[in-house]
């Protein structure tokens, strides 16, 4: 079965009431494709989810952008994976690179935040990535490969549930995109890595986003890419562009 092609849009530590408001409005007013050929998911930060949730046209799903390791209770300042359930929430965001390299979160932790939340029923945008050092040294494949790994140590075969999203670090509000063939090759491997480590099924099956510095200039040529599932995307999904990133799923079906 062919997969369903994804667009997600992490808003990040951005949005007023006001500007959460007005995009709100906008992607209700643009015209997408229909969801028959893509999934919409959009990750505002955690104190407007509520407003984005009842606002949202329906098409267009809700994610966090991350939550905690376990059950709640005496974790100041976190957010559990009940309460995103218990508002309705039905996707999160674990192990972006700003969370993996600014609060620190080991490959470990996030595996194991991955299995809670998925134990809990919510569906999970799993991030890896090398940085521009791990790159330039050849290591690209082995970082991701370790990243997946911790993941798949916590999780098993549980993967349905699972998008990966492969954002090299480098390239992630940059500016400066990986070309079709760059993200190609390390989607490819990382399908690769995925038959040879849990099943050729998950392997077929799981979708695998691009993201860093995704625009409506460039992603109809990464949509076409055989491997390239998808996108992630940062600050354009803060702009109206982000309806022509939705709309690049077109350009996959005609691929
Ligand atoms: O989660 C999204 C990524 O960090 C990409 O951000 P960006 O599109 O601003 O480069």
């Amino acid at each position: 079965m062919a997969r369903k092609f994804f667009v997600g849009g992490n808003w990040k530590c951005n949005g007023t009431l006001e500007s959460v408001s007005k995009l709100v409005d906008t992607l209700n007013a643009g015209a997408i494709v229909s969801t028959d050929i893509v999934e919409v998911v959009v990750a505002p930060p955690f104190i407007h989810l509520p407003l984005v949730k009842d606002r949202l046209r329906k098409e267009i799903q809700v994610s966090a952008q991350n939550c905690w390791v376990k059950k709640g209770g005496a974790y100041t300042g976190e957010v559990s994976a009940e309460q995103l359930v218990d508002l309705g929430i039905p996707y999160v965001i674990l192990g972006h690179s700003e969370r993996r390299h600014i609060m620190k979160e080991s490959h470990d932790f996030v595996g194991q935040k991955c299995a809670y939340a998925l134990s809990k029923g919510l569906k999970v945008i799993a991030c890896i990535g090398e940085t521009l050092e791990e790159r330039e040294a050849g290591d690209t494949i082995k970082v991701c490969a370790e990243q997946l790994t911790a993941i798949k140590e916590a999780i098993g075969e549980n993967w349905s549930e699972v998008v990966v999203a492969y954002e090299p670090v480098w390239a992630i509000g940059t500016g400066k995109v990986a070309t079709p063939e760059q993200a190609e090759e390390v989607h490819a491997e990382l399908r690769k890595w995925l038959a040879e480590n849990v099943s050729a099924e998950v392997a077929e099956a799981t979708r695998i986003l691009y993201g860093g510095s995704v625009t409506a200039g460039n992603c109809k040529e990464l949509a076409k890419k055989p491997n390239v599932d998808g996108f992630l995307v940062g600050g354009a999904a803060l702009k109206p562009e982000f309806i022509d990133i939705i709309n690049s799923a077109q350009s996959k079906v005609a691929a």
